[in-house]
């Protein structure tokens, strides 16, 4: 059987899990979609191993900028132990939910860019602008050696983008949710050293005791966060966020730790995200001054995850308003496709539309998903099959508008 929904299933198969995506598979089978439909194809590779597809519909007027549907190839673990059906399965089960990692993040909107083009195709429609679709790598591990490195090609240039679309998250309500920035992630460690010794002493000053008095600051912060949310003065994604991940410490013997040592190092590791508008110098200071004094023998690193401003220096945000045409056609196309869209948000989460941002290209975060729950990188993440086909056509009303968009027009 070939349909739209098999095919996704087949896609959702390929096992293209960190910490060892299969990008090959999926690249093949990806590229064999592109020809069925008729697109042109080629592979980039900018780092070994890591390849990033990118398929063309040419434009009748390929001297307008343009329009670039964006997805990424892998996912991130699951523990399939957790999960109610394989997570590689794809398993659609008699009401119709298709259980698969990647099924929301991101590979439906990847098969949807294909099968709306397929329909849009079949209907003979013609594109004015061209239409570009990147299946890019190593989004979930940072995108430095996937669209970081697309971004800064002489490929990415001769594309001439004048409008992205990129992965977004499900809508747990009846209207369809778009993101006009990301939060940045900070990988922020915190180590802390201490005198070490025997495990009966009230020691000052210990690594131990050290670290857990900076998890409390980290946590009273993050509380203070949380409260404005709940407060409802501001919506998830306009606070910081910052939750620990790992802690680690402990001098280890045979059967575990021994147990009656105090350890001289201990260190905590924290997945931080910036709004657009945090002052980064602001954030770094707090975390020297109060989060990892060096006074009490800590220090700190932080991993940036990509750029936070644009090359102008300004933060990287994509205008929802009258001064932005493509927002403008952008929202009439989902109208007049019969549907609602909630004000345009902050996305709580990070993707790889900061690369492009940053470049200057005017982006929006979109996911076709409403009455869904949201279920990425969580167990059991699965998509109902008439919410995936509903997207389709979305995705239809999308790309005609956006490519057939004339300066003037609006
Ligand atoms: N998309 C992933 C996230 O939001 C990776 C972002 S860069 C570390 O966590
Ligand atoms: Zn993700
Ligand atoms: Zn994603």
């Amino acid at each position: 059987e070939d349909t739209p929904i098999t095919r996704f299933q087949r896609y959702l198969r390929i096992n293209t899990a960190h910490p060892s995506p299969d990008y090959s598979s999926a690249v093949s089978y990806l590229k064999a979609q592109a020809h069925s439909i008729g697109l042109q194809a080629q592979t980039l590779e900018f780092s070994p191993g890591k390849p990033l597809l990118l398929l063309s519909w040419p434009g009748s007027n390929p001297s307008l900028p343009s329009i670039l549907l964006n997805s990424h190839l892998d996912s991130v673990p699951a523990e399939p132990s957790k999960w109610l059906h394989p997570p590689f399965s794809a398993l659609r089960t008699s009401d119709g939910r298709i259980f698969a990692r990647g099924a929301q993040d991101d590979k439906c909107i990847a098969m949807q860019h294909l099968e709306a083009i397929r329909n849009l195709r079949s209907r003979s429609f013609q594109p004015l602008r061209t239409v570009h679709v990147s299946l890019v790598p190593d989004e979930e591990i940072g995108g430095f050696d996937g669209a970081a490195k697309f971004v800064e090609s002489k490929e990415f240039q001769s594309l001439q983008i004048g409008f992205a679309l990129d992965e977004g998250q499900a809508s747990p309500g009846d209207e369809f949710r778009v993101f006009y920035a990301d939060r940045f992630p900070w990988h922020f460690k915190i180590r802390a050293k201490g005198q070490p010794g025997h495990g009966s002493m009230l020691y000052d000053n210990s690594a131990m005791e050290n670290l857990m008095k900076s998890v409390e600051a980290v946590s009273r912060f993050r509380e203070s966060q949380f409260d404005v949310v709940k407060a409802g003065k501001a919506m998830n994604s306009e606070v910081v966020s910052v939750n620990p991940v790992y802690f680690k410490a402990g001098v280890v013997s045979k059967d575990g730790f021994a147990m009656n040592v105090q350890p001289s190092e201990a260190e905590a590791g924290f997945d931080l995200r910036l709004t657009p508008t945090t002052d980064p110098d602001e954030m770094r200071r707090r975390i020297a001054e109060e989060w990892a004094p060096a006074v009490r023998n800590m220090s700190f690193e932080i991993i940036e995850k990509g750029p936070i401003r644009d090359y102008m220096g300004c933060p990287l945000m994509t205008a929802t308003n009258d001064s932005n045409p493509w927002w403008l056609v952008f929202k009439q196309a989902i109208e007049s496709a019969g549907e609602k869209l909630f004000r345009p948000e902050i996305l709580a989460s990070t993707t790889d539309a900061r690369f492009l941002r940053q470049k200057g290209i005017p982006v929006l975060g979109f996911s076709p998903m409403r009455n869904t729950p949201i279920l990425l990188h969580d167990h059991n993440e699965h998509l109902q099959d008439t919410v995936y086909m509903k997207g389709i056509q979305v995705y239809e009303s999308l790309i005609s508008s956006l490519s057939t968009y004339t300066e003037g027009s609006h």
